[in-house]
């Protein structure tokens, strides 16, 4: 699973965001054949790779038949809305396509979001709320294309930058509007989602759809994190003209596993959470921790306890990086009978971790060298011995006792 951390140094858009993931390594085609699963028609995908100040990205565009007609329409200006689609009828579409389960969750979750919030702006109920049939298509490929992008590309976890959006007022179907927009302005309310507004730029950089999928997915907001090793890093430019670089960038990285990274500093702070559960059964324990580990936290544990109610009952604990607490718990939320969970932030002391490699009779076998002041250990990597072991049919003991008097010589 990876991490994708948005560099919304000029806003987001739904099609900002598509072509970031394509230009990442989105496969356009499997894009496509996954929306044919939502069983509409009557629109085209482009896909253009192009420069813009020298800097190549992607360009992706929805064309509609029928042409251009973006956004929300409100009901109280609009008589003629028998091609419309309700917030429903946009939800059992989802529903009733084959797309995976956790696509159709977070479409829907956009979708309602953005309803939300015009349905608040616009003084409507939300079953009120309508697309115009041109629209409603563009906005739906748009939010469930940057689902399936996330599912396609392994992504489980996204890390933005503050927002930037830019100021004055924008042109629309039923006339002017200030930016930051009156939906993404809504959407912000009851949430710290970061936004600085560039008073340099009189245009919208933040959408609606865009404020949707950051609303809704995004987990953290702050600077890139410092110790990764970034595996891709990818354009989706913009359509409007800012008089700057008007793209979105995506870094993708991969988190690594504690016992890989090279540890300098002895003291930090971690966090761990906890729930008690007493409806939970064993094999979803199970499940919950592999997603817990496969998501970075340090470790996942079950303590046996009796709980209230007489009920024999299970605590989870989960260690990991604070950075990553809002992720972990959205996944205890999610993946475990609890409807809450605690957490508590401890002090921590490590030992500085290397790395280095020893030649045995066997083979090579890792070696993790941990120190603290003066004291040190020399421990041979599990994985590197129990492999070993098994492709050679030699006893375990044998191969790390080798690894231990190799280690023996390493400076
Ligand atoms: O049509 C309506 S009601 C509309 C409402 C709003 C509000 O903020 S309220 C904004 N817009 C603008 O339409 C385009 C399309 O947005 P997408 O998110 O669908 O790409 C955009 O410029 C919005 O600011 C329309
Ligand atoms: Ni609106």
């Amino acid at each position: 699973m990876k991490t994708l951390y948005l560099d919304a140094f000029s806003g987001i858009s739904g099609d900002m965001f598509l072509g970031t993931m394509l230009d990442l390594g989105l496969d356009f085609n499997k894009l496509e054949s996954e929306l044919r699963k939502l069983k509409i028609d009557g629109y085209k995908l482009s896909c253009k790779q192009n420069d813009k100040s020298s800097i190549y990205g992607t360009n992706f565009d929805v064309q509609v038949n029928g042409g251009k007609d973006k956004g929300f329409i409100e009901h109280k200006h609009n008589h003629s809305h028998h091609n419309a689609r309700h917030l429903n009828d946009i939800l059992k579409l989802i529903d009733n396509s084959s797309l995976k389960e956790s696509v159709k969750n977070n479409s829907k979750n956009i979708f309602t979001e953005i309803a939300k919030a015009e349905s608040t702006v616009h003084h409507m109920s939300l079953t009120d709320v309508h697309f115009h049939e041109v629209g409603a298509v563009d906005s739906i490929i748009d939010i469930v294309g940057c689902c399936i992008a996330l599912d396609l590309m392994d992504i489980d976890n996204i890390i933005s930058s503050p927002l930037s959006d830019g100021s004055g007022f924008i042109q629309v179907a039923h006339g002017q509007m200030p930016v930051p927009v009156p939906a993404v302005a809504q959407m912000r309310v009851g949430t710290d989602i970061p936004i600085k507004q560039r008073l340099d730029i009189k245009t919208e950089l933040v959408t609606p759809t865009g404020m949707g999928i950051v609303k809704t997915l995004v987990n953290e907001f702050g600077p890139l994190p410092e110790q990764i090793k970034p595996l891709k890093i990818g354009y989706g430019f913009g359509k409007r003209d800012t008089g700057g670089f008007n793209a979105l960038r995506g870094i993708l990285f991969e988190k690594k596993k504690l016992s890989q990274k090279v540890i300098k500093d002895t003291k930090d702070k971690i966090t761990l959470i906890e729930a008690n559960l007493d409806d939970q059964t064993g094999e979803g324990l199970g499940y919950v921790m592999q997603k817990l580990m496969n998501a970075g936290a340090y470790d996942v544990f079950f303590t046996p306890i009796q709980m209230k109610k007489d009920r024999p009952a299970t605590k989870i604990t989960v260690l990991g990086n604070i950075s990553d607490q809002l992720l972990l718990i959205k996944i205890i939320l999610k993946e475990t009978s609890t409807i809450g969970v605690r957490y508590q932030h401890w002090h921590r002391v490590v030992m500085q971790r290397r790395f280095e490699k020893v030649t045995t009779d066997y083979g090579e076998i890792k070696i993790k060298i941990a120190t603290y002041g003066n004291v040190e250990k020399k421990i041979p990597e599990y994985i590197d011995c129990a492999q070993i072991a098994h492709r050679k049919n030699i006893s375990f003991i044998n191969v790390y006792q080798s690894a231990i008097i190799a280690a023996q010589h390493l400076n």
